[in-house]
């Protein structure tokens, strides 16, 4: 595999305490980067408890990272699987563009327009008061939104491309939540991967 990288300039939104770059064509083989990510990851479905029930999560997870690097998610608790090697080109890839070194990724696989995100933010502990995350699209277009906790106005919406870089810094996480909306039409699949780095 090769994470041909083909632009370096982002895109910049001006938002209020948020800080969001878009680089529409980072991956230059992103089809094929989709395929190996597909085929190669553990992808499974977690369960979360809502009002005592078990319900599945509506997209598949895989989580890969440095050994030290455990993680709680939406009340789930995850230990890193070891870094595959297509993984580890593409956070050296990202390192590389942003000057900073992520510890561990969450892999994200929406099936179609079914599977979603409800609004979060990723402001975990153990991220850091204000993280730099990194998020790599492959496959299918997806609408990505961001909307603010207080102050709530119309969202803001991303359109997230096959080999798209997206990078939330700053205090974007304090301050406004994100989402990946169902769509009724039709899609096809779709891997985000969004490095962190987890504070050991
Ligand atoms: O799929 C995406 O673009 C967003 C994923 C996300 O927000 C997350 O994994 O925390
Ligand atoms: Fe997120």
């Amino acid at each position: 595999m090769q994470a041909g990288l083909f632009s370096s300039t982002p895109q910049v939104f001006d938002l209020p305490q948020a800080d969001i770059s878009y680089y529409e064509d980072f991956i230059a083989d992103e089809a094929q980067v989709y395929q190996q990510l597909l085929a190669d990851l553990q992808w499974h479905q977690d369960t979360i408890q809502m009002y005592g029930k078990p319900v599945l999560i509506p997209r598949m997870n895989a989580w890969y990272g440095d050994k030290e690097a455990a993680y709680s998610y939406s009340g789930l608790k995850l230990t890193p699987i070891p870094w595959t090697e297509s993984l580890l080109l593409l956070k050296q890839t990202v390192e590389q563009q942003l000057n900073r070194r992520f510890n561990s990724v969450l892999a994200n696989y929406y099936r179609d327009g079914a599977d979603s995100v409800a609004w979060h933010s990723d402001d975990e502990a153990e991220l850091g008061l204000n993280p730099v995350i990194a998020s790599l699209s492959f496959g299918a277009t997806r609408r990505f939104s961001l909307r603010r906790k207080k102050q709530q106005q119309a969202p803001i919406h991303i359109d997230l491309h096959g080999g798209s870089l997206l990078v939330m810094a700053g205090q974007t996480q304090q301050y406004w939540h994100h989402q990946i909306a169902k769509t009724t039409k039709p899609v096809a699949g779709r891997i985000n991967l969004t490095f962190r780095s987890i504070q050991l």
